[in-house]
Protein backbone atom coordinates (compact mmCIF):
# COMPACT_ATOMS: atom_id res chain seq x y z
CA UNK A 1 0.00 0.00 0.00
CA UNK A 2 1.13 3.62 -0.71
CA UNK A 3 1.70 5.34 2.31
CA UNK A 4 -0.15 8.57 3.11
CA UNK A 5 3.42 10.51 3.12
CA UNK A 6 2.28 11.06 -0.61
CA UNK A 7 0.49 13.93 0.94
CA UNK A 8 2.95 15.35 3.20
CA UNK A 9 5.76 15.15 0.26
CA UNK A 10 2.74 16.79 -2.03
CA UNK A 11 2.06 19.38 -0.04
CA UNK A 12 5.93 20.43 0.67
CA UNK A 13 6.09 20.89 -3.09
CA UNK A 14 3.22 22.84 -3.10
CA UNK A 15 4.44 25.09 -0.71
CA UNK A 16 7.85 25.56 -2.77
CA UNK A 17 5.68 26.33 -6.13
CA UNK A 18 4.04 28.94 -4.32
CA UNK A 19 6.90 31.09 -4.85
CA UNK A 20 8.32 29.75 -8.01
CA UNK A 21 8.70 31.71 -10.81
CA UNK A 22 5.73 30.52 -12.71
CA UNK A 23 7.63 29.83 -16.34
CA UNK A 24 9.12 26.98 -14.24
CA UNK A 25 6.02 24.84 -13.31
CA UNK A 26 2.65 23.95 -14.29
CA UNK A 27 1.61 24.35 -10.66
CA UNK A 28 3.79 27.75 -9.85
CA UNK A 29 1.87 28.97 -12.97
CA UNK A 30 -1.48 27.50 -11.50
CA UNK A 31 -0.70 29.50 -8.38
CA UNK A 32 0.24 32.41 -10.48
CA UNK A 33 -3.07 32.48 -12.27
CA UNK A 34 -5.06 32.44 -8.76
CA UNK A 35 -8.28 31.34 -7.54
CA UNK A 36 -10.40 31.58 -10.79
CA UNK A 37 -8.18 29.49 -12.67
CA UNK A 38 -7.64 26.53 -9.51
CA UNK A 39 -11.50 26.69 -8.97
CA UNK A 40 -11.67 25.83 -13.02
CA UNK A 41 -9.59 22.88 -13.15
CA UNK A 42 -11.36 22.08 -9.86
CA UNK A 43 -14.15 21.80 -11.80
CA UNK A 44 -13.17 20.51 -14.97
CA UNK A 45 -11.95 17.78 -12.88
CA UNK A 46 -15.05 16.89 -11.15
CA UNK A 47 -17.06 16.35 -14.40
CA UNK A 48 -14.17 14.26 -15.63
CA UNK A 49 -14.41 12.36 -13.04
CA UNK A 50 -18.17 12.01 -12.96
CA UNK A 51 -17.58 10.79 -16.94
CA UNK A 52 -15.12 8.30 -16.33
CA UNK A 53 -17.50 6.77 -13.77
CA UNK A 54 -20.46 6.52 -15.79
CA UNK A 55 -18.38 5.08 -18.45
CA UNK A 56 -17.35 2.10 -16.37
CA UNK A 57 -13.69 2.92 -16.68
CA UNK A 58 -12.10 2.35 -13.49
CA UNK A 59 -8.49 2.87 -14.63
CA UNK A 60 -9.64 6.44 -15.81
CA UNK A 61 -11.46 6.78 -13.05
CA UNK A 62 -8.35 6.45 -10.64
CA UNK A 63 -6.65 8.98 -12.92
CA UNK A 64 -9.32 11.29 -12.91
CA UNK A 65 -9.50 11.36 -8.81
CA UNK A 66 -6.10 11.73 -8.42
CA UNK A 67 -6.68 15.29 -10.86
CA UNK A 68 -9.29 15.82 -8.57
CA UNK A 69 -7.50 15.15 -5.34
CA UNK A 70 -4.27 16.72 -6.85
CA UNK A 71 -6.57 20.84 -7.68
CA UNK A 72 -8.19 20.01 -4.47
CA UNK A 73 -4.88 20.18 -2.19
CA UNK A 74 -3.92 23.55 -4.54
CA UNK A 75 -6.92 25.03 -4.10
CA UNK A 76 -6.42 24.21 -0.25
CA UNK A 77 -2.87 25.35 -0.66
CA UNK A 78 -4.03 28.62 -2.01
CA UNK A 79 -6.81 29.54 0.62
CA UNK A 80 -3.76 28.99 3.80
CA UNK A 81 -5.06 25.23 4.25
CA UNK A 82 -4.10 21.55 3.87
CA UNK A 83 -4.74 18.34 3.85
CA UNK A 84 -4.22 18.13 6.99
CA UNK A 85 -7.33 20.40 7.94
CA UNK A 86 -9.05 18.37 5.81
CA UNK A 87 -7.89 14.91 7.77
CA UNK A 88 -9.02 16.59 10.94
CA UNK A 89 -12.08 17.49 9.70
CA UNK A 90 -12.79 14.09 9.05
CA UNK A 91 -11.73 12.61 12.37
CA UNK A 92 -13.71 14.84 14.06
CA UNK A 93 -16.73 13.70 12.26
CA UNK A 94 -15.66 9.97 13.20
CA UNK A 95 -15.51 10.80 16.39
CA UNK A 96 -19.20 12.82 16.37
CA UNK A 97 -20.98 9.98 14.53
CA UNK A 98 -19.47 7.49 16.95
CA UNK A 99 -21.08 10.03 19.71
CA UNK A 100 -24.60 10.05 17.51
CA UNK A 101 -24.45 6.46 17.54
CA UNK A 102 -23.77 5.68 21.11
CA UNK A 103 -26.32 8.35 21.77
CA UNK A 104 -29.27 6.14 19.39
CA UNK A 105 -28.85 3.34 21.74
CA UNK A 106 -30.58 2.21 24.52
CA UNK A 107 -29.15 3.11 27.97
CA UNK A 108 -27.32 0.25 29.46
CA UNK A 109 -27.79 -0.10 33.43
N1 LIG B 1 0.22 15.37 -9.01
C1 LIG B 1 0.40 16.23 -9.87
C2 LIG B 1 -0.53 16.41 -10.95
N2 LIG B 1 -1.69 15.78 -11.25
C3 LIG B 1 -2.13 16.37 -12.38
N3 LIG B 1 -1.30 17.36 -12.78
C4 LIG B 1 -1.40 18.23 -13.97
O1 LIG B 1 -2.72 18.70 -14.05
C5 LIG B 1 -3.05 18.88 -15.38
C6 LIG B 1 -4.37 18.17 -15.61
O2 LIG B 1 -5.09 18.91 -16.44
P1 LIG B 1 -5.68 18.30 -17.77
O3 LIG B 1 -5.94 16.85 -17.63
O4 LIG B 1 -6.85 19.16 -18.11
O5 LIG B 1 -4.47 18.47 -18.78
P2 LIG B 1 -3.95 19.80 -19.48
O6 LIG B 1 -4.75 20.01 -20.70
O7 LIG B 1 -2.46 19.63 -19.63
O8 LIG B 1 -4.26 20.98 -18.42
P3 LIG B 1 -4.29 22.53 -18.71
O9 LIG B 1 -2.88 22.95 -19.09
O10 LIG B 1 -5.30 22.77 -19.79
O11 LIG B 1 -4.72 23.14 -17.40
C7 LIG B 1 -1.96 18.30 -16.25
O12 LIG B 1 -1.12 19.33 -16.77
C8 LIG B 1 -1.18 17.45 -15.25
O13 LIG B 1 0.20 17.39 -15.54
C9 LIG B 1 -0.29 17.42 -11.91
N4 LIG B 1 0.80 18.24 -11.84
C10 LIG B 1 1.66 18.06 -10.81
N5 LIG B 1 1.50 17.10 -9.83
C11 LIG B 1 2.44 16.98 -8.69
O14 LIG B 1 2.96 18.26 -8.40
C12 LIG B 1 4.37 18.23 -8.47
C13 LIG B 1 4.89 19.54 -8.98
O15 LIG B 1 4.49 19.73 -10.33
P4 LIG B 1 5.18 20.85 -11.22
O16 LIG B 1 4.83 22.14 -10.62
O17 LIG B 1 4.56 20.67 -12.58
O18 LIG B 1 6.65 20.59 -11.20
C14 LIG B 1 4.72 17.04 -9.36
O19 LIG B 1 5.98 16.52 -9.06
C15 LIG B 1 3.61 16.07 -9.01
O20 LIG B 1 3.97 15.37 -7.82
Amino acid sequence: MVSADILERLDRTLSERRSADPSTSYVARLFHKGQEAILKKVGEEAVETIMAAKDNDRLHLVREVADLWFHTLVLLKHEGLSHEDVLAELARREGISGIEEKASRPKED
